[in-house]
């Protein structure tokens, strides 16, 4: 079952030096309990998407065509206090830096705590800052953590505050946007296995990454953008071992354990200006294999296995 429904969404930022085509019809689903990650080289418009799901593209940004469904409603269409409701309550998030969600005047129980009030879930305060101390238990820290300051804490340490905070009213959604990129990998294991916790207990979880081997060892489904077009979406086992697309073929052998190979070939050339993107398939000025129908025409999505699509022109002659 979707939980949410992604349909032809289509993202712009308007600035000064021209529209920003940052995320381009873009169509998919988050299934219900799935862990679904989103892979492609920075600027290809991961975070945006993540972004619009909640509400948050920033300015100069705007959704320009589409929608986002959940619970029979259009989360594009809400007024921002509806979908101030939404967040924190249905659909958390947690940000690559989580300095940049927590408040360094107050002691992060208080901002764990403060979730419980502002939802009118719970009125008291002493019940809402012993709920938070159970939070922090939930999460692997000790409760006495409720009284500490975001700076006494470490990155790891903060990151898992961030998550208390995203999942303590057990959104049916996470949305995790780099959450380990600045932290080390040792550090990094123990955030992608809380996540993996709550992902048992029935929560979706939207995972943002570049780092495609974290990816594949975490995910039901891998989504590939690239430069704002979603270009291959599948189970784990169809991208990773059966990639559809040039560009996904790329990215796996960017990574040198997946595929066995020793050394990293970077992927030539560079992701185009998205304010002026390439006609035609946006990948083609860097794909080995561009025809003249790459250079002229915009490939659809294809469902070449059951589950598994892509948008490749060269997929139609198979
Ligand atoms: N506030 C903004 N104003 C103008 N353009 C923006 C803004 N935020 C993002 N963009 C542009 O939108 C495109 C998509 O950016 P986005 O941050 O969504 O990509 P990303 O895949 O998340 O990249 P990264 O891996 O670096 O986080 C890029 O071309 C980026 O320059
Ligand atoms: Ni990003």
């Amino acid at each position: 079952m979707a939980l949410i429904s992604i349909r032809n969404l289509s993202i712009h930022y308007y600035t000064l030096s021209g529209i920003v085509h940052a995320v381009d019809n873009v169509s998919f689903d988050i299934l219900e309990g799935e862990w679904i990650s989103i892979v492609g080289e920075s600027g290809s418009g991961k975070s945006t998407l993540a972004y619009s799901i909640i509400g948050l593209v920033p300015p100069p940004g705007r959704i320009v065509t589409g929608e986002i469904l959940f619970n029979g409603r259009n989360l594009v269409k809400l007024s921002r206090e509806e979908m101030r409701r939404i967040r924190g309550k249905d659909i958390g998030m947690v940000f690559q830096d989580p300095m940049t969600s927590l408040d360094p005047l107050r002691r992060v129980g208080d901002q764990i705590a403060e979730v419980f009030i502002e939802h009118g879930v719970l009125s008291s305060w002493k019940e809402a800052r012993e709920r938070a101390r159970e939070l922090l238990k939930k999460v692997g820290l000790p409760g006495d953590r409720a009284s500490y300051y975001p700076h006494q804490l470490s990155g790891g340490q903060r990151q898992r505050i961030a998550i208390a905070i995203a999942m303590a009213l057990k959104p049916k959604l996470l949305i995790a946007d780099e959450p380990t990129t600045a932290l080390d990998v040792i550090v990094q294991d123990t955030i992608m296995d809380l996540m993996e916790g709550f992902k048992k207990q029935g929560t979706s979880i939207l995972f943002i990454t570049h780092d495609l081997a974290l990816a594949a060892e975490h995910s039901d489904r891998i989504a590939v953008m690239y430069a704002g077009k979603l270009v291959e979406l599948g189970s784990v086992d169809q991208v990773i071992d059966n990639p559809l697309h040039p560009y996904t073929i790329a990215l796996i052998k960017s990574v040198p354990d997946l595929w066995g190979e020793k050394k990293i070939k970077s992927i030539p050339g560079y992701l185009p200006d998205l304010r002026n993107p390439p006609r035609g398939c946006r990948f083609h000025p860097r794909c080995p294999f561009a025809r003249d129908i790459c250079r002229r025409e915009e490939p659809e999505i294809i469902e070449v296995e059951k589950g598994h699509i892509a948008s490749c022109h060269l997929l139609k002659k198979r």
